[in-house]
C-alpha cells in the first residue's frame, strides 16, 4: 500500500489552492471593477500570447460543477482569493452586491460539501483605482485594506474560520515594483522597498481590523513564500549572496510579523533606500497572528552577482537537477528544510503549506485522459517531507497543492499547467488528471483512519 508512509494525524487537513484573477474570469461582469492585472494584461508585450484573465477557467460561472469535482476528489479544503474589485469596484465606497453574492454563494457551495474555505484577501489583483491613487505605494491604500477585510469578515466568517491576508508580499513589491515584470509593472528598487513596508503595514491593520469584527475562533495569518537558499559555490561572496537573498525575500516579511523589527543586515544594505519605519507601525504589523501560510516549490540556489542592482545576485541552474517546466530544480526537501527553520527560528503557533506543485507539459492522451506521472511524482516525494516535519514534531496542520485547476500563470499566460484537473480552454472541460486521482486516493486513505 504505497500509502503508509503519508499517513497524517487525523486533523491534518488535505485541500488545493487557486486564486481569483487565475481562475474566475467574469472580468467585466455584474459590476466588477477594473482590476491592475486586467489594466496590465491589456499593456502589449506584458503577457506571453497576449493571454488575459478575461475569462480564465470561468470558475465564475462554474464554481458549482468545480465544488462536485472537489467533492468527489475529498477535499477536506479548498483555499481561493477574493477579487477585491469585484466587491469593492473602487476599492472603498460602494459594495458591488452581485460580487458579494457570488462569493457568499462560493462560501454556502463549500460548506454544503463539507469542505473548509480557506481564505486569501490579497492575491495580487488589487483595484485599478486605488493604483490610480498610488497603490500600495500610498499608504492610505493600508487603510482601504483594512477596511475591505472587515467588511469581508463582517459578512462570511460566520463561514469561513481561515483568514489569510496577502499571498507572497514579496511578489508584489519586487516582481512588481522593482523587476517590472508584474502588475504594475514599475521599476524603482526605493519604491519597491516602501512597498514592502506599506503591505505589512496592510497586513497589521488588517488583521486588528478583522479580529475586532470576526467571530470567535477564527483564524488569521497571511501567506508568505519561503524557500531554503543555498550558496552555488563556498565563495563568500556566494554565501553573503544566498543571505541577501533569504534577507529580503523571508526575513523581510517573517521578522516584522514575528519578531517586530526588521533584520538589520538588510536594513544596513538599503541603506537610504529603505523606508522610513516608526515603532508604531512595527506594533501594528507584528499584531500575533494564529497561523502562517507557506508557499514553497523549490530551493534557490544563489550565486553572487553585482550587476543586479537590487539584491546583487542570481539564482544558479545546476546540471544535474530535473526540472519542471518553470524551469525550477526539483528538491523535495525544500519542505522540510522551511518547515524546520521556521520552526527554530519563528514562534509560529500552526503551519499551512498554502501552495506546492509543479508545472509540466500536459496532453490529454487518445484514453481521454492525461496522464501525468511526473506531477504525481513530484506531489508524492514532497509530501513525504511534509510527514517527515510533523514526525518531528513541527506544527503543520495542512497541506494544499497548487493547484487545483489549470490557470493563467501571470506572465506566461495560459502557458503552464499546474493542475491536478486540466482544463480545456476552448471549451472549459475538466479533466481530473491521474495526479488528481491519486491525490484523491491518499486523501481518502487518510481519512479512513479519522
Ligand atoms: C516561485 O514560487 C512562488 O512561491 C510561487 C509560485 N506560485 C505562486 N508563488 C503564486 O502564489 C501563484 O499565483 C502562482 O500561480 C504559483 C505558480 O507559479
Amino acid at each position: 500500500m504505497e500509502f503508509k508512509s503519508l499517513k497524517f494525524p487525523k486533523e491534518f487537513i488535505f485541500g488545493a489552492s487557486t486564486a481569483a484573477y487565475q481562475i474566475e474570469g467574469g472580468a467585466y461582469e455584474d459590476g466588477k471593477g477594473l482590476s491592475i492585472w486586467d489594466t496590465f494584461c491589456k499593456q502589449p508585450g506584458r503577457i506571453l500570447n497576449g493571454d488575459t484573465g478575461d475569462e480564465a477557467c470561468d470558475f465564475y460561472h462554474r464554481y458549482k460543477d468545480d465544488i462536485k469535482i472537489m467533492k468527489e476528489m475529498g477535499l477536506d479544503s479548498f483555499r481561493f482569493s477574493i477579487s477585491w474589485p469585484r466587491v469593492f469596484p473602487e476599492g472603498t465606497g460602494k459594495v458591488n452586491q452581485k460580487g458579494l453574492d457570488f462569493y457568499n454563494s462560493l462560501v454556502d457551495e463549500l460548506r454544503a460539501a463539507s469542505i473548509e474555505p480557506y481564505l486569501t484577501l490579497n492575491h495580487w489583483d488589487m483595484p485599478q483605482s486605488l493604483q490610480d491613487q498610488g497603490g500600495w505605494l500610498n499608504k492610505d491604500t493600508a487603510k482601504h485594506f483594512a477596511d475591505y477585510s472587515r467588511f469581508m469578515c463582517e459578512n462570511l466568517s460566520d463561514r469561513v474560520k481561515f483568514w489569510t491576508t496577502h499571498n507572497e508580499p514579496h511578489c508584489v513589491a519586487s516582481a512588481g515594483h522593482v523587476a517590472g515584470i508584474f502588475a504594475p509593472g514599475h521599476k524603482d528598487i526605493k519604491e519597491g522597498l516602501q512597498v514592502t513596508h506599506n503591505l505589512n503595514l496592510a497586513h497589521g491593520l488588517a488583521v486588528q481590523a478583522m479580529r475586532q469584527s470576526g467571530s470567535a475562533g477564527n483564524k488569521y495569518g497571511i501567506v508568505l513564500a519561503v524557500f531554503p537558499y543555498y550558496p552555488a559555490t563556498a565563495s563568500i561572496h556566494d554565501h553573503r549572496a544566498a543571505q541577501r537573498w533569504d534577507g529580503y525575500f523571508s526575513r523581510c516579511f517573517l521578522d516584522p510579523i514575528f519578531k517586530g523589527s526588521y533584520p538589520e543586515d538588510m536594513v544596513e544594505y538599503f541603506g537610504d533606500k529603505f523606508p522610513e519605519v516608526t515603532e508604531q507601525e512595527l506594533s501594528v504589523i507584528s499584531e500575533p497572528i494564529d497561523m502562517l501560510g507557506i508557499n514553497c516549490y523549490f530551493r534557490r540556489i544563489i550565486e553572487n552577482d553585482p550587476k543586479n542592482a537590487f539584491i546583487g545576485g542570481r539564482e544558479f541552474k545546476p546540471r544535474d537537477a530535473a526540472y519542471t517546466q518553470m524551469d525550477w530544480p526539483i528538491y523535495p526537501e525544500c519542505l522540510f528544510e522551511v518547515l524546520s527553520m521556521l520552526d527554530k527560528d519563528y514562534d509560529i503557533p500552526e503551519l499551512y503549506i498554502i501552495e506546492n506543485g509543479a508545472a509540466f507539459h500536459d496532453e490529454v492522451s487518445p484514453d481521454g485522459k492525461v496522464h501525468d506521472a511526473r506531477r504525481t511524482r513530484y506531489l508524492h516525494a514532497h509530501i513525504e517531507q511534509a510527514k517527515r516535519a510533523v514526525e518531528q514534531g513541527i506544527n503543520l496542520k495542512g497541506y494544499f497543492v497548487w493547484s487545483f485547476l489549470d490557470n493563467f500563470e501571470w506572465a506566461l499566460g495560459y502557458s503552464r499547467r499546474f493542475g491536478i484537473v486540466y482544463v480545456d480552454y476552448p471549451t472549459q472541460k475538466r479533466i481530473v488528471k491521474d495526479s488528481g486521482k491519486w491525490y484523491s486516493e491518499l486523501l481518502r486513505y487518510n481519512q479512513s483512519l479519522r
